[in-house]
């Protein structure tokens, strides 16, 4: 995976997802198929995005039993996908099986997925965590600990906000992934996000990936909305 936006295909199937990505004909993507295009297409569009020569990271978002989160990763293993994700939440026993689950269906010759951890939503705030979830220290704190946890578990990075990324570099390793959704630009409505922050920022703050999606989904010229992220992105060092 490269570290440019990654596109968010939250789309209901693949003639939308498709529509998408034409409007950039000659660029290498890094994407991600989230639940709502999975749920509707299935794994073939994971080897129909990877077909065009695009990156794809594979947001199901697994929290069950370590068991059958073990075999459902063996079967997501060999989708070709290059990243893939579980709820820290799931504990570390989970995140150890679905490592597991990772090596045993990645194929000789064939590279495992990158495999991280959700910490607390983008849309959670730290009220609405210690209310909903009886957590009673700071979101920030809970992010850490979710990070600690899944690194003691060997998984390869999370997923956190902007706000969480630096110190989770500096506490638990510089390079453990830090993957950061909820980007907007600065005139961006914010939706259901709760801890947003622009791509300039996330880059100062030593975010590895952003992920965005309405920003350039919903745009009139997603290409030109996409090439205005990475534009920020790299001038904001
Ligand atoms: O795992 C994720 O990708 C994810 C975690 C998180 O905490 N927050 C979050 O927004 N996401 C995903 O990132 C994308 C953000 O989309 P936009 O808010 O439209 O940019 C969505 O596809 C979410 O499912």
């Amino acid at each position: 995976m490269n570290n440019i936006p990654v596109i968010a295909l939250d789309f209901a199937g693949k003639e939308e997802a498709l529509q998408l990505l034409k409007w950039f004909p000659d660029e290498k993507l890094a994407v991600k198929i989230g639940m709502e295009l999975y749920y509707a297409e299935g794994p073939s569009i994971v080897t129909a995005i990877k077909a065009m020569g695009h990156d794809v990271f594979l947001d199901l978002k697994l929290h069950d039993i370590p068991n059958t989160v073990k075999k459902a990763m063996e079967r997501l293993a060999g989708l070709g996908a290059d990243m893939v994700n579980v709820h820290a939440a799931g504990g570390q026993a989970m995140m150890e099986a679905a490592l597991e689950g990772l090596d045993k269906g990645t194929s000789l010759g064939q590279k495992r997925p990158l495999c991280i951890a959700v910490t607390q939503l983008t849309s959670t705030t730290e009220s609405q965590m210690q209310k909903e979830q009886m957590i009673q220290g700071s979101l920030s704190e809970s992010v850490l600990h979710y990070g600690k946890l899944a690194k003691t578990a060997k998984l390869d990075g999370v997923v956190c906000s902007v706000h969480e990324a630096y110190d989770i570099h500096k506490r638990v390793g510089m390079d453990f992934l830090t993957v950061t959704p909820g980007i907007r630009l600065a005139d961006d409505e914010k939706g259901d996000q709760k801890r947003i922050a622009t791509p300039s920022e996330a880059r100062k703050q030593t975010s590895d990936f952003i992920v965005v999606g309405r920003s350039i989904t919903e745009a009139a010229d997603p290409r030109a909305a996409y090439h205005t992220i990475l534009r920020e992105w790299e001038r904001a060092l």
